[in-house]
């Protein structure tokens, strides 16, 4: 379904992506770690045509991808999520899903929206919040949402479990176990919490400095000596290092909930481009 063939970013003298090779077919679930700066999010970007490539090509169920906005891509079933939830915050959150259908699917299906309200946990905030004051976990699952009600058959995901406290990171993580069966979409997770791969995730790749340096089952690949050095620089404790980029994502995450009162009421990233 997706096909990433050395697939480069530069930004200015910085290789971002560097030949990256991928591939994740329908339906299947694949985690994407490394360090912080490795890539990870220009990936996503790359994927969901947020940011061009200097070379190589992203192919979705084949078709090249180039030059296609986001929201082309979105209705091919390109889905995602960003790091920093980006609700549309005057709008109550059922308003937010059917901007984000529209969007993605091109048409309005209530049924589906349900659905996608009931399984988020958002049905009861559905018709009167306003999303600019939610709480970081119903705006995490408003993200998801919003990705969902785009109909993707290829999602996203970036961090979203980043920032919860333990009982709305366990509700998060049925969520999305439960996500590919329900929703019929091919997951690509990025996520620093290790636990939360190996749960998740039959497979992993680990991208450091731009480059894919391992993909494979969780349990090898953090047992891979490149992947340790990478995290460490030393060889050292891999675990550690990965829970030390668990916990910058949460710093940020913190940093969106202490903003979302103070939400752009029509942000538009990802939802503009021509
Ligand atoms: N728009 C941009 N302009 C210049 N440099 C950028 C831009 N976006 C990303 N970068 C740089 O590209 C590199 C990869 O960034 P990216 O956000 O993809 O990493 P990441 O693996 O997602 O990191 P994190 O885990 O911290 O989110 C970093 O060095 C980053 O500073």
């Amino acid at each position: 379904m997706l096909e990433l063939k050395n697939l480069s970013v530069r930004f200015g003298g910085l290789a971002a992506l560097d030949g990256v090779d991928l591939a994740l077919g329908a339906g299947q679930v694949l985690g994407l770690v490394g360090p912080n700066g490795a890539g990870k999010t220009t990936l996503f970007n790359a994927v969901s045509g947020l940011v061009r490539p200097g070379a190589g090509r992203v192919l979705f169920d084949g078709r090249d991808l180039a030059g296609l906005a986001p929201h082309r891509r979105a209705r091919l079933g390109v889905g995602r999520t960003f790091q920093i939830p980006q609700p549309l915050a005057r709008l109550t959150v059922a308003e937010n899903l059917l901007v984000a259908q529209r969007f993605g699917a091109g048409r309005v299906d209530p049924a589906r929206l349900a659905e996608i309200l009931d399984f988020t946990g958002l049905a009861g905030k559905a018709g009167h919040d306003a999303a600019g004051g939610l709480a970081l976990s119903e705006l995490k699952a408003l993200e998801l949402a919003k990705a969902l009600a785009t109909a993707p058959r290829l999602l996203l995901l970036d961090e979203v479990l980043a920032g919860l406290e333990s009982h709305g990171k366990r509700r998060f993580m049925a969520m999305l176990a439960e996500l590919p069966a329900r929703f019929g979409s091919a997951v690509l997770l990025i996520e620093h919490d290790i636990e939360t791969i190996h749960a998740l995730c039959p497979r992993v790749a680990v991208l450091d400095f731009g480059r894919l340096i391992a993909d494979g089952a969780p349990a090898d690949v953090f047992r891979d000596p490149a992947v340790v050095r990478s995290y460490t620089g030393t060889g050292a404790d891999a675990d550690a290092a990965m829970a030390a980029g668990a916990r910058a994502a949460a710093a940020r995450a913190a940093a969106a909930d202490a903003a979302a009162a103070d939400v752009d009421p029509d942000p538009g990233a990802g939802w503009r481009d021509a």
